[in-house]
């Protein structure tokens, strides 16, 4: 990829009070996995070459890695889709499998470009990890099946070159599908999703779907865990290709990744992801409110809020409104359920688009005082400063122990704050 990227996460179109503010941003090339049918190595490598990776880019990583296989690229069609797929085929007998460092020396002992074989490198020594973690064993003693390992290679090595030839800035994914069900593998049979898949995805973002069948193989798991930077709906941008990578299975529909191509905008603000859960009560006593909301921001919510609302016939009642940080919204519903009488909360996605902040200490001539300071970037990576806050404590503090006004508090500390408030 060309450059860091620099954002967590980015995902949901931005207001237009936000946009005044983004005018003039930079483009960032942008590559969107739309994975509704599970993502794989080769379905990785397809979709790229769909979307215009010439073959000899892959023809190159074959030649610098001297791998002894041959590539075959198909168009096919997927029900009634047609999609890109790739085969690769030994050109001489290989041994069943390879262990890490075996692969890992062909790695080694082949021409790829630095930033390439590290990344791939990343990859091989995250699957291994996983292998190596479900089977209960050590990294040195997993093997690689598939081609005798070779074909991994190729699906990394080429999905990596691939992505640097089309110069994409940041990968997004959309949240994925898993099946259920059993698989024949070397090992035997084996759950699907496939341990090593299970222990890739850990916190990533996740649905399941009633199908009995592999949708993400271990290393579609490592590729999209590796190259994503995160899981949601596509982010706002132009979308200018389409690339269909083909998986190797039918199902009753198009078994396709779809790689989506685009432009989106550089922000200059901080983003993330929150769920926020929602229920109404006219039946919950509301001295019990304040500790609901007590309970709720001791576990982790973001903010509570509670709107007066006339419910079914007529019925004065609150709107209970908590907004959860991805990883709490079962600790969170938890709570609502065990201290209201609601029987079902709603949830759902919601991105933030935030000002980074920071909390500066500021001398004045009531003592100290902090201060919270809402800032973004200007295109020229400089700070701009937004917003800037007393804190309420501190200032209630100073105005009983000094015995003044608390307005004369706040003003003394905007007066010795030194902070350029300058605005874009
Ligand atoms: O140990 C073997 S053979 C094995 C283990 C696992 C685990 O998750 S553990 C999974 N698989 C299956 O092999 C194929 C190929 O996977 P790739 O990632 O190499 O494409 C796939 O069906 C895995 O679930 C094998
Ligand atoms: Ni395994």
């Amino acid at each position: 990829m060309r450059k860091k990227i620099r954002k967590e996460e980015r995902h949901f179109p931005p207001g237009d009070h936000i946009l005044r503010y983004t005018h003039g941003a930079n483009k960032m090339k942008t590559l969107y996995l739309d994975c509704f049918s599970g993502i794989s190595g080769d379905m990785c490598l397809s979709a790229l070459l769909d979307l215009g990776v010439p073959a000899d880019v892959l023809k190159k990583v074959i030649e610098q890695l001297q791998l002894p296989v041959t590539l075959e690229i198909h168009s096919v069609k997927k029900n009634s889709l047609r999609a890109t797929s790739i085969t690769v085929r030994e050109k001489e007998p290989q041994p069943c499998s390879r262990t890490l460092k075996q692969l890992m020396a062909v790695l080694e002992a082949g021409r790829l470009p630095a930033p390439i074989r590290s990344q791939v490198d990343t990859c091989l020594h995250r699957l291994a990890t996983a292998e190596a973690s479900v089977h209960g064993t050590a990294i040195e003693e997993v093997h690689f099946h598939e081609v005798g390992g070779l074909d991994t290679l190729v699906d990394l090595a080429g999905t990596f070159a691939g992505i640097s030839y089309l110069e994409i800035d940041q990968v997004f994914s959309s949240p994925l599908p898993l099946g259920r069900g059993a698989i024949k593998t070397a090992h035997g049979i084996i759950p699907t999703p496939a341990p090593a898949t299970m222990e890739l995805l850990q916190g990533k973002p996740t649905y399941g779907i009633p199908f009995e069948g592999e949708l993400i193989t271990p290393t579609g798991a490592a590729l999209v865990t590796t190259l994503a930077s995160s899981f949601g709906p596509p982010p706002p941008a132009r979308w200018m290709r389409v690339g269909y990578g083909a998986g190797s299975q039918d199902f009753s529909w198009p078994n396709i990744l779809r790689a989506w191509l685009g432009e989106a905008d550089d922000t200059l603000f901080d983003e993330d992801q929150t769920v926020v859960l929602e229920t109404q009560v006219d039946d919950t006593n509301p001295e019990f409110l304040p500790y609901l909301r007590s309970r709720l921001e001791e576990a982790g919510a973001l903010d509570v809020l509670f709107t007066p609302a006339i419910m079914k016939k007529g019925r004065p009642g609150t709107v209970i409104t908590a907004l959860s940080p991805q990883t709490q919204v079962y600790s969170l519903v938890n709570i609502i359920f065990q201290e209201t009488t609601t029987l079902g909360v709603r949830w759902h996605r919601a991105g933030r688009i935030k000002l980074h902040h920071e909390i500066q200490e500021v001398n004045t001539v009531h003592g100290k005082i902090r201060l919270k300071v809402g800032y973004g970037y200007n295109q020229a990576g400089e700070k701009v400063i937004y917003n800037m806050a007393p804190e309420y404590e501190d200032c209630a503090q100073a105005a009983k122990d000094k015995g003044v006004a608390i307005k004369d508090v706040y003003q003394a500390v905007m007066k010795a704050c030194k902070i350029d408030t300058q605005r874009p």
